[in-house]
């Protein structure tokens, strides 16, 4: 099953950071051509991710304005909840980054009214995901008006165990960084002389107004550590991986289009 899921997710056991950085600029160069599009606009929240993604799509859209002299941009978006605790690390991940153009969008009112409108109450956990949710909408809409594409963080780690918001940040056009564990991405951070607080502080979704920074870890159960070198290949605790595996099993419907008749029954 592990050989299977490396070959299904993508991954390299082995990642030359300078390779893998220039063939996914070069990527996003051509498929936002390719879609007649006119850049990408991503959401920057102080994590390691966004801040590779978004440093990478910021490359593309500059080397493609210069070959072709036509006006490709990248947007970055901060979407807080309010007032957002690690605020400053935003602010690195933007000066890092130098995004073409920067837009604000508190989605805190637009959650807050979703959640009063039901009658149904919410656990702070079901609450969460409107706020990843919430963020979908607010990129999209940037996205339909402005003509870009919409970039998606997913990535080889977080695949395996469906540990992002169905139709919320698991919503996007393109997502740069599938196939590489969190390990690869890091080192890919390091090769760009990234601050390194950006890329060892601990990951985290920040959707749970009862769990403040809850690190994905002690969600998951999980370190990523163990679910790297699963990822990449290696031996890993019998425990460990029927649990990475358990994970795998379960969060199937995430990693397809909607179940159908002919499809996925
Ligand atoms: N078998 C099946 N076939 C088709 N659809 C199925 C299904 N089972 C559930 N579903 C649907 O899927 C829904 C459950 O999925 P979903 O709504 O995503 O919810 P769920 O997977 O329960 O929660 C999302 C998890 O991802 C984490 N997360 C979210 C966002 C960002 C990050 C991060 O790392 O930054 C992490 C979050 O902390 C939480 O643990 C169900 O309500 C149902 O609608
Ligand atoms: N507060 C926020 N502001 C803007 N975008 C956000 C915010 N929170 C989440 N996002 C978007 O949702 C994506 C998924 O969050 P996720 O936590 O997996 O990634 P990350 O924060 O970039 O990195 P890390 O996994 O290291 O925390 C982010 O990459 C980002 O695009
Ligand atoms: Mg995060």
């Amino acid at each position: 099953m592990q050989q299977q899921i490396m070959k299904e997710l993508h991954v390299q056991s082995h990642m030359d950071p300078a390779v893998t950085y220039r063939e996914i600029v070069d990527y996003l160069k051509a498929y936002v051509r390719k879609a007649g599009a006119k850049g990408y606009v991503l959401g920057i929240s102080g994590g390691q991710d966004s801040t590779l993604a978004g440093k990478i799509a910021q490359q593309a859209m500059t080397e493609l304005r210069e070959e072709t002299g036509e006006a490709y941009q990248f947007i970055a978006m901060r979407l807080p909840y309010g007032v957002q605790a690690d605020e400053a690390d935003c602010q690195d991940a933007l000066q890092f980054i130098q995004p073409d153009q920067t837009i604000v969008c508190d989605v805190r009112p637009a959650v807050e009214a979703t959640i009063q409108g039901l009658e149904l109450p919410l656990s702070p956990f079901h609450q969460g995901n409107i706020k990843a949710r919430q963020r979908m909408i607010a990129q999209y809409a940037v996205a339909g008006q402005l003509h870009l594409l919409v970039i998606g963080t997913d990535h080889a780690a977080e695949a395996v165990t469906g540990f992002y918001t169905k139709w919320g940040d698991g919503a996007a056009d393109v997502t740069p960084l599938t196939g590489l564990t969190k390990r690869q991405g890091k080192a890919i951070l390091q090769y760009l002389n990234c601050p390194e607080h950006l890329y060892l502080k601990k990951p985290t979704a920040d959707l749970e107004d009862d769990k403040p920074g809850l690190p994905d870890e002690v969600a998951l159960g999980l370190t990523y550590e163990d679910i790297d070198n699963y990822l990449e290949g290696k031996q890993v605790a019998a425990s460990v991986a029927q649990q990475i595996e358990g994970y795998y099993v379960r969060t199937e419907h995430k990693r397809h289009m909607p179940a159908n008749r002919f499809e996925h029954s």
